[in-house]
């Protein structure tokens, strides 16, 4: 079968690549052996730099590159923008050490920011960053995840995101901003827990309001009819909460918008930036670390080995 997915990324981390799927019915996830035998990834870099490619239909990057600060800000705001940058990249120096090139999983209610915060720190770390719904509708070949729900289930879906999640897991150096709904199924914490998993717990009302400004098309579970899509998405998302509350709290480390909105003397999230977000989740994740240097398991993918498979694949 043809490769069903691609994607392109850069990254510091030695070559680090995912690839095609075909979920549940369908083949998974690529693993590395399965990718060379399919001659599907490549691997390059200058130096300092690696970036790897698995291509097939449509190749489109996974990771949007950071844009810069604007000039046009004012010039308070420019310096508090520096002031953060310097911060984060302080901050992502010290945790790099502990992190032992361990993944990063984003975990959180649909709009907490998984795949924004992602990207940031992903940048910072000189990791690469995937967003596991895209994964999905790659390994199934659909263009968006409202469609698998509606073509296949939500079960089909589910089955797809663990066998995703799977194949992350064996990577090192990616942070992952999984789906809303990875937390539910237990098999799905195996595999996050061979990383580290990140908790971003924003208020409802907060996340209400995002989705209500961005619409709910790209949510199935949130897609209903209504005159009134904040209140909507309320109802849905308290539901949802409700029965997921005790999965999140399984993350290793939580980013409460709540706890930084206080520590910085702002009475409400809103004016929190994806920037101070990923700080705050690069504090959490320094505190968890220090505090669980890693120990390298049985049949872990180590840098070594990865760093040798690229030379094989580069020499083919
Ligand atoms: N700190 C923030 N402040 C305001 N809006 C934000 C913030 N972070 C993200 N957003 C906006 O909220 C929406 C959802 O963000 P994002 O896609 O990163 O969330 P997500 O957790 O990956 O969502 P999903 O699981 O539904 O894919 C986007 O429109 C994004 O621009
Ligand atoms: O919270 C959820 O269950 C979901 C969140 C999205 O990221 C998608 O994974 C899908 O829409 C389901």
């Amino acid at each position: 079968m043809e490769v069903g997915a691609s994607m392109a990324m850069q990254s510091r981390a030695p070559g680090v690549g995912a690839g095609a799927v075909a979920g549940g019915r369908r083949s998974a996830f690529l693993g590395w052996e399965k990718q060379t035998q399919a001659g599907s990834l490549r691997v390059g870099g200058t130096a300092g730099t690696a970036a790897v490619a698995v291509r097939a239909r449509g190749a489109k990057p996974v990771v949007a590159p950071l844009r810069c600060v604007k000039a046009s800000r004012g010039s308070e705001s420019l310096h508090s923008s520096v002031d953060e940058a310097l911060l984060l990249k302080r901050k992502s120096e010290e945790v790099l050490f502990h992190l032992n090139g361990r993944c990063i999983y984003l975990v959180g209610m649909m709009g907490s920011g998984k795949s924004t915060v992602g990207k940031i720190v992903a940048e910072v770390l000189g990791y690469s960053c995937f967003d596991s719904d895209k994964l999905v509708e790659q390994a199934v070949g659909m263009p968006s995840v409202a469609q698998i729900f509606k073509v296949h289930s939500e079960a089909f879906f589910r089955e797809n995101e663990s066998s995703v999640l799977r194949d992350l897991s064996s990577m090192r150096r990616l942070v992952v901003a999984t789906g809303g709904g990875a937390v539910i199924r237990p098999i799905n914490w195996n595999y996050m827990k061979k990383g580290l998993s990140v908790w971003l717990d924003v208020p409802l009302d907060a996340l209400a309001k995002r989705i209500a400004q961005v619409g709910t098309a790209s949510r199935p579970l949130l897609d209903q009819p209504s005159d009134d899509p904040y209140t909507a998405a309320f109802t849905k998302l308290s539901m949802l909460a409700e029965q997921r509350g005790e999965a999140y709290a399984n993350a290793d480390a939580r980013v409460s918008l709540e706890e930084i909105a206080a520590k910085q003397g702002h009475g409400d999230v809103s004016k929190l930036t994806p920037t101070n977000i990923a700080i705050e989740a690069l504090l959490k994740i320094e505190n968890f670390v220090t505090q669980h240097p890693t120990a390298t398991t049985h049949g872990e993918v180590g840098d070594l080995q990865i760093d040798s498979l690229s030379s094989r694949i580069q020499a083919l």
